[in-house]
């Protein structure tokens, strides 16, 4: 958007500070549905003359008497505004339009002199923070009228030398993370990460921030982010929040001369924050998800109550100078860590206290809440830039060298980052061809065991042939040798007289065993001497030692081979490590 030729520059920026307390407001809302069933007694006053708000012990007899212990009575409270909007027909009754008008449009002003804002509404769950920040269609609350008026003020009353640029951004916390409001849910959902930075400060890593021309556009974004919210159905509540959530307006006017050639840019940011509600789980009786939400919700309620007490802290502002910064729990919730330049910074802020009318010990607490945080002191200060075009130029310069350098570091950083994708892939690549190698080295291997196995197999009935054929010739051996040491010498040939028994009788076996009377088998004299040759001579045992001879041969050819075939064996078990199956075949 740019307007025409200008005339005047905006006002020079405040040289300090400007110190000041969080603005605390209290609204009281109507009975719903469930409460005027019920006949409930409302136990808040509100004195539109002193801002006064009483809290009034409950007269109702079950109320007291369910809580014996507790001491109930009336408490007595004083804000910047109280707004009562229970009883439309009371003349005080504060309308959305009240709100806005009260403190809405002062903070829109603030925005337009350079300094950050915050307003965020507090109370019990279904005590009306939703209905004040965002409100219905019909009844817009302070979201939709700061928006708007935000573009009536651009459109109608321009500084007629300004740009102006804005971007909304709208995230939730829900369960300790950001979720963007602006981008259409996935599942899982996508959570932003949470950064600080010396000079941004904290922000969400990542989240949308929309350029906006007009209020149509922010009306359309808000619906987006309304539906993508986390709510949900409770006891309490029919449309309970169980997120935070936060809609943020960055408001960017540009201002330059042509005259003295300069330029001013103000910045200036807009937290509006809807907290989900504080809830007992009694009250609401929640279960599973719920419950859990819930333990969440007051988790980061109860940080930002530790927060609030830690920087309403009189001895922080006191005589003996600042507390040191870290005693303030900023970072111990997700909630805390974002509004904590809202809290304790550079931020003007308010706070609305939204509470039911019928429920004393959540309105005591919420107002206690309030009470503590009128005491926190922000130091907001206009966040406004002003340079010559020199200047700019120089900056323009000095921003393109260090685009100019980064991109350097980045290229070199992808070269690197390429060059370790690619080392990497080789590694794979060599990886799965040593498993290759390995796995065809385990098949040759399964296979020559197999013929192994085979060729043994098929030895096997062979050995068993030999090994028999050599006991036999051993037997055969030492029958032999034993009879070459044992001669049978035959008795010199006599006169048979008895005439039944002739010479032929005696066959072969007579002559070479004698027989006694009885037809036993004699027994011969050993030789004494081995060494049988001398005697041989004579003795006319010559085809024995050729015998004997023989077989010695023949048993000596046959263990040559038995010894070749022990060396083939003992050879395969060293080369296929057969040992087991040598083993057994050797035993066998
Ligand atoms: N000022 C009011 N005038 C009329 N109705 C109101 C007002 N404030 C709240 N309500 C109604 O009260 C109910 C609860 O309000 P709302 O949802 O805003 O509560 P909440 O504090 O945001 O609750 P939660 O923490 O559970 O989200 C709604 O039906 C809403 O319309």
């Amino acid at each position: 958007m740019r307007a025409s030729e200008p005339v005047a520059l905006m006002a020079p920026p405040p040289m300090v500070d400007d110190p000041g307390n969080v603005k605390v407001v209290v609204r009281c809302r109507a009975f719903v549905k469930r409460e005027r069933e019920k006949g409930t007694q409302c136990l808040i006053r509100m004195d539109p003359g002193s801002q006064k708000t009483t809290l009034l012990a409950p007269s109702d007899l079950d109320i007291a008497q369910a809580n014996a212990r507790k001491v109930y009575e009336d408490k007595e409270f004083t804000f910047d505004k109280s707004f009562w909007s229970h009883d439309e027909a009371d003349p005080h009754y504060a309308h959305q339009e009240d709100v806005y008008r009260s403190f809405g449009e002062e903070f829109l002003d603030h925005n337009f002199d350079g300094y950050h804002t915050c307003i965020f509404a507090y109370g019990q769950t279904g005590s009306g923070k939703s209905y004040t920040m965002m409100g219905t269609p019909e009844q817009p609350g302070l979201i939709p009228r700061t928006c708007e008026e935000l573009f009536e003020r651009i459109q109608q009353e321009p500084a007629q030398n300004t740009n102006y640029h804005v971007h909304v951004s709208y995230f939730e916390v829900y369960n300790e993370h950001v979720r963007d409001l602006l981008v259409p849910r996935t599942n899982p959902p996508m959570y932003l990460k949470i950064r600080e930075s010396q000079t941004d400060g904290v922000y969400v890593q990542g989240l949308t921030e929309a350029e906006v021309r007009n209020y149509a556009d922010v009306e359309r974004l808000m619906k987006m982010g309304d539906m993508s919210r986390t709510t949900a159905s409770t006891k309490m509540n029919d449309t309970s929040s169980r997120s935070h959530a936060v809609f943020t307006i960055q408001l960017k006017q540009i201002q330059h001369s042509l005259l003295s050639d300069e330029t001013i840019e103000r910045c200036a940011r807009m937290r509006l924050v809807d907290l989900a509600g504080s809830e007992r789980a009694k009250s609401t009786e929640a279960t599973g998800q719920r419950l859990k939400e819930g333990g969440q919700i007051n988790k980061s309620l109860t940080t930002l109550g530790r927060v609030i007490a830690a920087l309403a802290d009189p001895r922080r502002h006191g005589k003996g100078g600042r507390r040191p910064r870290d005693i303030v729990p900023y970072r111990d919730s997700v909630l805390t860590w974002l509004l904590k330049d809202s809290l304790g910074g550079n931020s003007k802020t308010a706070m609305v206290a939204c509470i039911a009318p019928s429920d004393y010990e959540e309105t005591l607490s919420t107002l206690r809440y309030a009470d503590q945080a009128k005491r926190i002191r922000t130091r907001a200060s206009v966040n406004q830039d002003c340079m010559s075009s020199a200047q700019r130029d120089a900056q323009i310069r000095e921003m393109a060298e260090q685009i100019r350098s980064l991109q350097v570091s980045v290229n070199a950083a992808s070269q690197r980052k390429r060059e370790e994708a690619t080392e990497l892939e080789e590694y794979q690549k060599q990886v799965a061809k040593m498993q290759r190698l390995m796995e065809e080295n385990r098949q040759v291997s399964e296979c020559k065991i197999k013929a192994l196995t085979n060729e043994v197999e098929e030895l096997r009935p062979v050995n068993a042939a030999l090994r028999s054929e050599i006991e036999a010739l051993r037997r055969h051996l030492a029958l032999a040798l034993g009879e070459l040491k044992n001669p049978i010498i035959l008795p010199p040939p006599q006169q048979v007289t008895t005439p039944e028994l002739g010479q032929g009788q005696f066959g072969k076996d007579g002559l070479e065993r004698g027989l006694d009377e009885e037809g036993k088998e004699n027994s011969f004299p050993v030789a004494e001497d081995d060494d049988l040759s001398s005697d041989d001579e004579d003795s006319g045992y010559d085809e024995g030692d050729d015998l004997a001879a023989e077989l010695q041969a023949e048993a000596d050819e046959f263990l040559k081979d038995l010894g070749l075939f022990r060396k083939k064996v003992g050879d395969d078990y060293d080369r296929f490590g057969l040992r087991d199956v040598l083993k057994e075949l050797m035993v066998n």
